[in-house]
């Protein structure tokens, strides 16, 4: 075992429930828990894993501050590999906090944010990537989220990156035997050929998992949508109607919308931060430029742009200006207040709109609005998320050294390929070994482990 100290914290959310837990675990955690518990049997002699009915006694002055059930589960088979107490007490602040502050006097101390987790890892219990999804489940913001952190939590990332590293391993292996037994005398032609090769189908593998890097951001963050369009077009209408409140201000004065406003709302699993614009056009008044530039930010930074048309007015250069605005951004085009007789003309949307997506809508008369939701959930994610057991990688971290690893197994191929000696690409490939090692905490140093432990919630 790895940690000698027995700690503490409060597990459950601060803030008033129906119970909240302290949790202890580490060499003591029985001990301490049984000086304080008053019940039919002392803890110190009951099966793992039971929980018990009893009264938590201050051993000072002999008054009973609680009355909890308290579970005992004995190492190893816990969630730190460690002995775990957890005492239910009576939610609320007072008697959870006073719970805690006894258990401190048994020779407990505070656990650090994250502790109980960071033991899993270095008692081995989980890999460095799972312990990070266990903090990415706190966070998921969706059920697709939610799901993806679980499969982490489960090991779905761990599993490549550790069949990945093998792969790494038996090309180095299969290199020293052919340079040990060179059976035949182009033994290096014949061993630069196999390392390109396997590299390559390594190479093949990260790309794969790379390529779900996008959906997976996509979850964690938040699809950062723009509305835009011309002053007056029913943006702010839009917004309110996707987050089903009425948030932004509607009037029929063009220009209402100065700031940008912003609001969360789930559409089919994706999390959306959507964000109102002031509309763009050229305009003296200081205040609504501002606002226009601030569209124009907005619009340079957005995942995806909801751009709105009046189906009621002819294009205006306005509107054709903004289809330039948006570039390769993915986009949407909406041709509101179709309530109203058509003014505009249909062949020089569909002409900029350039194969993009065209829906009809008209907020007014709240018809379309399905149509657009469904057309806004294709658009990012065809075949669904969790359809099946494939690693996503959505963790910052991890893309970054999966490009590095991608970037050094690419050397290696190049070096095979120049005909350089394989001692060369050898390096590289122990180098890709090595940064696929930090994704699971096998090649990482203490202090990135504790800052990123120290990231969690407390009582985590
Ligand atoms: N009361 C309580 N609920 C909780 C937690 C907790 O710590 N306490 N968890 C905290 O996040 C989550 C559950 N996660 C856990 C993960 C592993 C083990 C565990 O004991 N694993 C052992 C043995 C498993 C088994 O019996 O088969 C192991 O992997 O060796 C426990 C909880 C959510 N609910
Ligand atoms: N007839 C009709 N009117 C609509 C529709 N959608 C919005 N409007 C009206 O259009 C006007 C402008 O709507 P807003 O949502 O404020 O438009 P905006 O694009 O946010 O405008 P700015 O903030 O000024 O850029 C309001 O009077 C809305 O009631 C629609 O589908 N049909
Ligand atoms: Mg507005």
């Amino acid at each position: 075992m790895y940690c000698e100290d027995t700690i503490a914290a409060i597990s459950t959310p601060v803030g008033e429930g129906a119970i909240s837990i302290v949790r202890l675990s580490g060499p003591e955690a029985i001990q301490a828990a049984d000086r304080l518990f008053a019940g039919k049997r002392t803890l110190s002699e009951v099966p793992s894993h039971t929980m018990h009915y009893g009264r938590i006694v201050d051993p000072g002055t002999g008054r009973t501050i609680e009355e909890a059930m308290v579970s005992v589960m004995k190492k190893p088979k816990t969630f730190t590999r460690e002995d775990v107490v957890e005492i239910n007490c009576h939610g609320g602040l007072t008697s959870v906090n006073r719970v805690l502050e006894l258990v401190l006097d048994q020779n407990v101390r505070l656990a650090e944010p994250g502790e109980f987790t960071k033991r899993a890892f270095l008692n081995g219990r989980i890999d460095l990537s799972q312990a990070e999804a266990v903090m990415d489940l706190i966070r998921a913001k969706t059920d697709q989220a939610m799901d993806v952190a679980i499969g982490q939590v489960e090991g779905t990332l761990s599993r490549l990156i550790h069949q990945l590293r093998q792969q790494l391993l038996d090309i180095l292996a299969a290199v020293e035997v052919n340079i040990d037994y060179p059976e035949y005398d182009d033994a290096e032609v014949v061993t630069g050929r196999l390392l390109r090769d396997r590299s390559i189908a390594v190479r093949k593998q990260v790309d794969h998992v790379l390529s779900t890097a996008r959906q997976g951001k996509i979850l964690r963050e938040g699809l950062s949508t723009a509305i835009i369009g011309r002053p007056n077009v029913g943006k702010s209408s839009l917004l309110n109607h996707l987050i089903h409140e009425n948030r932004a201000i509607v009037t029929d004065v063009p220009g209402t919308t100065r700031d940008i406003i912003e609001d969360y709302v789930n559409i089919h699993g994706i999390p959306l931060k959507l964000i109102d614009t002031a509309g763009i056009r050229e305009t003296e008044d200081t205040v609504e430029k501002i606002g226009v530039e601030r569209s124009r930010t907005a619009l340079k930074k957005a995942d995806l742009v909801l751009l709105l048309i009046n189906y009621h007015e002819e294009l205006t250069e306005g509107d054709r200006q903004l289809f330039t605005l948006i570039g390769e951004t993915p986009a949407i085009i909406i041709l509101n207040k179709t309530d109203l007789s058509g003014g505009v003309s249909i062949d020089a949307v569909e002409k900029l709109a350039a194969g993009r997506q065209i829906v009809r809508i008209s907020l007014l008369n709240e018809q379309g609005i399905p149509e657009l939701e469904e057309s806004i959930a294709s658009l990012f994610f065809k075949n669904g998320v969790t359809q099946n057991e494939e690693a996503y990688v959505s963790n910052t971290r991890h893309i970054a050294l999966l490009k590095k690893a991608r970037s050094a197994i690419s050397d290696a191929i190049e070096a095979a390929d120049q005909g350089l000696p394989v001692d060369m690409a050898q390096i590289d490939i122990k180098r890709t070994w090595d940064i696929l090692g930090e994704i699971v905490g096998d090649t990482v140093s203490d202090s990135l482990i504790n800052e990123l432990f120290s990231k969690f919630c407390l009582g985590k």
